[in-house]
């Protein structure tokens, strides 16, 4: 189960082994597998960092339908919450099919969950997954590679920007097969006058050796 209010309060939370180490291999064995994907980008060709990654086309791999569809609905409860507490009205639907409705009706109907790999060198850069007005607020990455066997350096690094404050970073320890389930964008934070917003961005840090891989697990589709 989450802890909702660790995931409140720090803007990410780690759910361990996720994944098999079994799961873990076949879902990284996918990287070749062209006709799983609709789309491949070099992340050096836009400033995003150095490294590849490419989005799942739909229907999606049994495997990655059935954990976007389980993640999404107690996510989406606390997505309500953090609405709930900001004086947001958007509310998000119980099921994915009905966000995915949304979405598509919204022109947003390409898919988004992606595979990342990333060699010696490699890193991502500080970023937010935004791919049109629609925006669900939470995602999930889960760590398909071993740190210190598979590789080292490549740490997945959240950066939360306050307001009139300096910015805070963390370091995420992840294990192979743990997700770890962060704020998009926002998320809510309490201060001495009531609640706000504070922004998120989150990325990789360089690898020193070896090749990681990650599933990327986004809940809104793209323009
Ligand atoms: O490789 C990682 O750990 C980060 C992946 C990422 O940026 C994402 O899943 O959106
Ligand atoms: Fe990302």
């Amino acid at each position: 189960m989450i802890d909702t209010e660790t995931l409140a309060d720090r803007g990410h939370i780690v759910a361990p082994s996720l994944l098999s180490a079994q799961e873990c291999r076949t879902l990284a064995g996918w990287w070749s597998d062209a006709a799983l994907f609709r789309k491949r980008i070099v992340m050096q060709r836009h400033g995003y960092g150095q490294g590849e990654y490419q989005y799942f086309t739909y229907p999606l791999p049994a495997e990655i339908q059935r954990l976007r569809e389980t993640l999404y609905g107690p996510l989406a409860g606390i997505a309500n919450r953090w609405n709930e507490v900001l004086g947001l009205e958007k509310r998000f639907p119980a099921t994915l099919k009905q966000w995915l409705r949304d979405c598509h009706a919204a022109g947003q109907t390409r898919p988004t969950p992606l595979l990342l790999r990333y060699g010696a060198g490699d890193y991502n850069c500080l970023h937010r997954d935004l791919y049109g007005e629609r925006v669900f607020p939470l995602q999930v990455a889960i760590l398909l590679s071993e740190p210190q066997r598979d590789f080292e350096g490549g740490e997945f690094m959240l950066v939360e920007q306050r307001p009139r404050q300096q910015s805070r970073g963390e370091v995420v320890p992840l294990r192979q097969g743990d997700a770890v389930i962060f704020a998009v964008n926002e998320r809510p934070a309490k201060g001495t006058r009531g609640w706000h917003r504070t922004a998120m961005r989150h990325g990789v840090s360089t690898l020193r050796r070896g090749e990681r891989f990650t599933l990327g697990i986004i809940f809104h589709d793209a323009a």
